[in-house]
């Protein structure tokens, strides 16, 4: 109870040295500089701009990383999207990426990077926290949410077909061992942060066998869990209640398949943080981690020093705290936020501010 009180009480966005014990970073930093190596994916569009100002806040902070850049140019083997091999290896050998968004063609071209990053590394778990941020207004000011999507299957399972002309069938794929992962992992989240319930978010009545089968993993799963109490809503009843009255999800932890999980947590980042370019995310596996703004690559505002690099730091932030370098996550978390509640003239102008992405980042490192 006073965990919780602490954790509703604080100011903070997202540190935390509460780590779940599933998927946790087993890396170490390189003896001779102390440093770790982490992979940096900077993405394309607004991408370069945001990694720009990660890099520069990083080094003002006397972060112990240093960063190794990633390619991720698709490559087609057997018709398939393949990440290119060294960017692989990198991954595999620092455990641990950044990454900027990375546009996907609608319709032709290569598939999504960003699909083929989660299924390539097993990255089974997408824990996306929307959260009211100090200084900014928006229509509540009690948000916060934490959203734990599927990440490797359901709709993005990439298995579409044509029937015949004018009929096509795209299929849902849901299985017990992704479930069951994802399932655990929300539970174990639960638990690490204090928050006393786990909601299943589903749509059982009609999607029986799909959304039966997750909804039943995880009522059996609940059985390992007798501290936490497990709810299961319908995903319109969830979406109305969201928007009715968000802070009676303060003390839950949300868990749904994929695609559920990608429009709610839209709709979480508008609600609490009123911008996309705040929410950050954590694609977790059991080896590998990747940290990643849920933004995408906005093309409408690249290259014009008009981005907004919170959505990025804050993903960063929770790759700090996810090593183990919690001192600096809570210090680049601050600095960030201070630098938000400071007034118009440091915010972009997504969140109604003047300033560019460079100022914004000046600023943040003034505050450091
Ligand atoms: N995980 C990823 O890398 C993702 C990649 N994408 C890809 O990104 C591309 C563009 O997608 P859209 O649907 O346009 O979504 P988007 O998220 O890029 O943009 C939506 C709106 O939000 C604004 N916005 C986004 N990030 C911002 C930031 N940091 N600061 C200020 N404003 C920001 C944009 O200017 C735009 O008005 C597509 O190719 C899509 O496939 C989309 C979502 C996630
Ligand atoms: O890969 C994409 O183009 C979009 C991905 C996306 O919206 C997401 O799943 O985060």
């Amino acid at each position: 109870m006073l965990r919780l009180q602490l954790a509703r009480n604080s100011r903070r966005f997202l540190s935390t040295k509460k780590q779940p014990s599933i998927g946790r970073f087993t890396g170490k930093p390189d003896p001779s500089t102390g440093k770790f190596t982490v992979s940096f994916i900077e993405g394309d569009g607004v991408g370069p701009e945001i990694s720009k100002s990660v890099k520069d806040i990083f080094k003002a902070a006397d972060v112990p990383v240093q960063w190794e850049k990633c390619d991720v140019t698709p490559l087609f083997i057997n018709g398939l999207t393949t990440i290119p091999d060294p960017a692989v290896k990198s991954i595999y050998k620092n455990l641990v990426a950044l990454k900027g968004p990375l546009a996907t063609p609608i319709g032709k071209g290569h598939r999504s990077l960003n699909l083929t990053l989660r299924k390539t590394f097993g990255l089974f778990a997408n824990v996306r926290p929307a959260k009211s941020i100090e200084g900014f207004k928006t229509t509540y000011d009690n948000v916060d949410l934490v959203l734990i999507r599927e990440n490797t299957e359901g709709e993005y399972s990439g298995i579409e077909h044509v029937v015949s002309p004018g009929v096509v069938q795209s299929i849902k794929l849901i299985t017990h061992d992704a479930s069951e992962r994802v399932i655990r992992y929300a539970f174990e989240y639960a638990r690490a942060v204090g928050r006393p319930k786990v909601v299943v978010v589903h749509k059982s009545t009609i999607q029986r066998l799909a959304d039966g089968l997750f909804v039943s993993v995880a009522q059996d799963l609940s059985k390992e869990y007798p501290d936490i109490e497990l709810q299961t809503e319908l995903i319109d009843n969830t979406v109305l209640n969201v928007v009715s009255n968000p802070g009676t999800y303060s003390d839950v932890v949300a868990v749904c398949p994929n695609l559920y999980g990608d429009i709610l947590s839209d709709l979480n980042s508008g609600l609490g943080a009123g911008s996309l370019g705040l929410t950050p995310s954590a694609n977790i596996g059991h080896q590998v981690s990747i940290f990643e703004a849920v933004h995408g690559s906005a093309p409408d505002i690249a290259g014009q020093n008009k981005a907004n690099p919170t959505a990025l730091l804050l993903s960063s932030v929770m790759m700090l705290n996810h090593m183990g370098l919690a001192d600096h996550a809570d210090a680049i978390e601050k600095a960030v936020l201070g630098t938000i509640a400071s007034g118009p003239e440091n915010r972009t102008g997504d969140l109604a501010g003047s300033a560019s992405t460079s100022s914004f980042t000046e600023a943040v490192i003034k505050r450091l």
